[in-house]
């Protein structure tokens, strides 16, 4: 982004907010670059003080946007697209969608206009810069789908994908961050059974949730080829390891982000 470009967030909540505090913090546009809308204004008052434009007016908020970011539910998009209709530049303007199960094409059908729009799926990470994100598009340009890319590489790690793979994305990496969540919360009721107190178990789940990540990152190697670094034979490591998969440890996160996926090609269509 340049200096005289504008970002508007519609829709600033969880995901809207991370992603403005992120540009921010990077230094990729200032507070003054950004308007960010929401229903209930005044929780975003602490936002108005550091200088970003807050309001209740998406369409005085598209108006002096040069990018304008979707970032309402599903459910709630139709209505914000049809409020925001007679302001948007379709030759000047690029929409970026960061709501699941709903397509570039989806977006620019109900429009009914030509416009650019470019797809981002992020998670809940991004509120500390380390998401994983993923982005589509069937019309953006490589400029613009450049600049989105970098403009989410300042919340975490950003790879371009087939738009057909979106829903699939949304299951293992936006929802991924609540399985990998619910999988540290159980590992540390585990070490609470086994004679730790509840905080110290979590934090020693976490950090060793952590460790095992960062070796695949860092070291990029596969998960079973580290495995096989800590089953020591007839050790303590694949006794467990072996009873959870006789429980389907495996095979119930297959089977829940293939659920998810699934739930996810369908958010918008139920609601249009
Ligand atoms: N929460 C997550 O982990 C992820 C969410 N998403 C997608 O991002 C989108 C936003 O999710 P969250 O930030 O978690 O939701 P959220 O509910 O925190 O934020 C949505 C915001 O939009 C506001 N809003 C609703 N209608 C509006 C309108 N007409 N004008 C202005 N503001 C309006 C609401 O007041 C709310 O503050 C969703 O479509 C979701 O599918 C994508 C990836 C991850
Ligand atoms: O649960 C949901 O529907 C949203 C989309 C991805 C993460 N949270």
């Amino acid at each position: 982004m340049n200096a005289q470009q504008h970002i508007s967030i519609l829709g600033s909540g969880n995901i809207g907010l991370s992603l403005a505090k992120g540009l921010v913090k990077k230094g990729i546009c200032k507070p003054q670059q950004i308007s960010l809308t929401r229903r209930n204004v005044a929780a975003l008052a602490q936002y108005a003080e550091q200088g970003y434009h807050v309001s209740d007016n998406n369409l005085r908020a598209v108006r002096k946007a040069d990018i304008i970011v979707l970032a309402v539910l599903p459910q709630q998009l139709n209505k914000l697209l049809d409020e925001i209709k007679p302001s948007l530049k379709p030759d000047k303007q690029l929409l970026i969608s960061v709501i699941s199960g709903v397509s570039c094409a989806d977006i620019r059908q109900h429009l009914d206009l030509n416009v650019q729009v470019i797809r981002a799926m992020p998670n809940t990470a991004i509120a500390i810069g380390h998401s994983m994100t993923c982005i589509a598009t069937d019309n953006g340009t490589n400029k613009n789908i450049n600049m989105t890319k970098s403009l989410f590489d300042t919340v975490g790690v950003t790879i371009q994908i087939n738009e057909e793979l979106m829903t699939s994305a949304t299951a293992l990496c936006a929802c991924g961050i609540a399985f990998f969540l619910r999988s540290i919360r159980a590992a540390s009721q585990g070490g609470t059974e086994i004679g730790f107190h509840a905080h110290d178990a979590l934090k020693m789940a976490a950090q060793t949730a952590k460790g095992a990540a960062d070796l695949l990152l860092q070291l990029a190697s596969h998960p079973e080829q580290e495995i096989d670094k800590v089953t020591s034979p007839s050790g303590c490591t694949i006794a467990g390891l072996n009873e959870m998969e006789h429980h389907g440890f495996s095979s119930a996160m297959i089977k829940g982000i293939r659920l998810s996926a699934e739930k996810a090609g369908d958010l918008y269509k139920k609601d249009s």
